[in-house]
């Protein structure tokens, strides 16, 4: 090992993604096969003995890339120097919780989060949010962090984006491998627009190869915006590994690019592009470089994709209204 290692600092990390994470964060998977990294594990008290577990068994494996690991319920120490962060944990709704009270106990901890990174964490920190409702929690982390640019802040429709390649992979019999462009739009809920008219199969328009409106709009929309729900169906749990897959995905593609000709989806602060209110934290089809991402331009937006893309934007700019009435950006 002769780079320095990479900090990475993982949030909920007693939970069940974080379970199913850490080992592929250790193993090379995040950032490269020749990236050695750190992990820094935040918890709330309740959590640390969990955590110090899970951390046991880290240094089980032996991993060559592990340059250590370190377990914190503060998430000013959490932070400190982190170059990567995955902010994972997060109150899950529970019984007789309306969504205001979701936002507002997770402002409780997206808040603190968010001023401890701009207190602490490294010059190049890059942030992905996956704690729901993770493109909100995303937006208060960001405003609680003048110091960062904003675009570092990001939240996580790669494993929505994962989902739509499946079912349209399923439908046309086509490998996962030869489809391309697919988009995620607005928010990571069900609101969520998975659009393939700028989609490929094989080099070939997938509208086109599967030509079926019907489909489109009544099958493969829902079943993609409605998987989450779906999953916890019929696990009695919310999506563990592939949420982790997901978040692995996503920074990898970030800090190492999109292939040539494909692009990616991600929750961004919206510059206004595709009529997206800036600031606003939506999904959007990106191309990475140089650990940069850029939203593709010039796609033409029909009069389906474009209803659905403002009622998912609708819905982002709604939270957002309640969090700041709550104080909380
Ligand atoms: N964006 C996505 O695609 C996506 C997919 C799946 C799950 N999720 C969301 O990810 C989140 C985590 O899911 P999970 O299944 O791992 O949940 P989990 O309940 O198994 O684990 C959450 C962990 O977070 C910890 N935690 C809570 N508050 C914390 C804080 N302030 N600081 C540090 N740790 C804290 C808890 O102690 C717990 O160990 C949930 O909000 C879930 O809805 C998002
Ligand atoms: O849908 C959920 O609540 C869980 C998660 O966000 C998912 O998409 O699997």
């Amino acid at each position: 090992m002769t780079r320095t290692p990479v900090n990475v600092t993982v949030t909920g990390a007693a939970g069940q993604i974080g379970y199913a994470l850490l080992f592929r964060i250790a193993s090379g998977h995040l950032l490269g096969a020749d990236v050695p990294v750190k992990l820094r594990l935040l918890e709330i008290p309740q959590g640390m003995k969990a955590a110090e577990g899970t951390a046991m068994e880290l240094d089980d494996c032996a991993f060559p890339l592990l340059a250590g690991i370190d377990i914190f319920d503060d998430p000013n120490k959490g932070f400190e120097g982190a170059n990567v962060a995955l902010l994972v944990g997060a109150r899950p709704r529970t019984a007789g919780m309306e969504r205001g009270d979701l936002l507002a106990a997770n402002g409780g901890i997206f808040k603190p989060q968010g001023q401890a990174i701009n207190a602490h964490a490294a010059d190049d920190i890059k942030v992905l949010v996956v704690g729901n409702p993770a493109n909100t929690n995303a937006l208060i982390a960001q405003a609680s962090a003048p110091d960062v640019p904003a675009e570092r802040f990001t939240a996580m429709t790669r494993l929505d984006h994962n989902r739509a390649i499946s079912q349209l992979a399923a439908k046309t019999g086509a490998a996962v491998s030869d489809i391309k462009r697919l988009t995620i739009w607005g928010n990571h809920s069900a609101t969520q627009y998975p659009d393939i008219f700028h989609a490929e199969i094989a080099g070939k328009n997938a509208a086109e190869v599967v030509g079926d409106q019907a489909w489109l709009a009544d099958t493969f929309i829902p079943t993609v915006a409605k998987r989450g729900a779906a999953i916890i169906d019929a696990r009695g749990a919310s999506s563990a590994a592939s949420a982790a897959n997901a978040a692995i995905d996503h920074v990898h593609t970030w800090v190492n690019g999109t292939a040539e000709g494909d692009w990616t989806s991600m929750g961004i602060p919206s510059d206004g592009s595709y009529g997206v209110p800036a600031g606003l934290i939506s999904s959007f089809p990106v191309t990475c470089k140089d650990g940069k991402y850029e939203i593709v331009q010039g796609l033409d937006v029909n009069e389906f994709s474009r209803a659905r893309i403002d009622a998912s934007v609708q819905e982002l700019s709604e939270e957002r209204d309640a969090v700041r009435e709550l104080g909380l950006i």
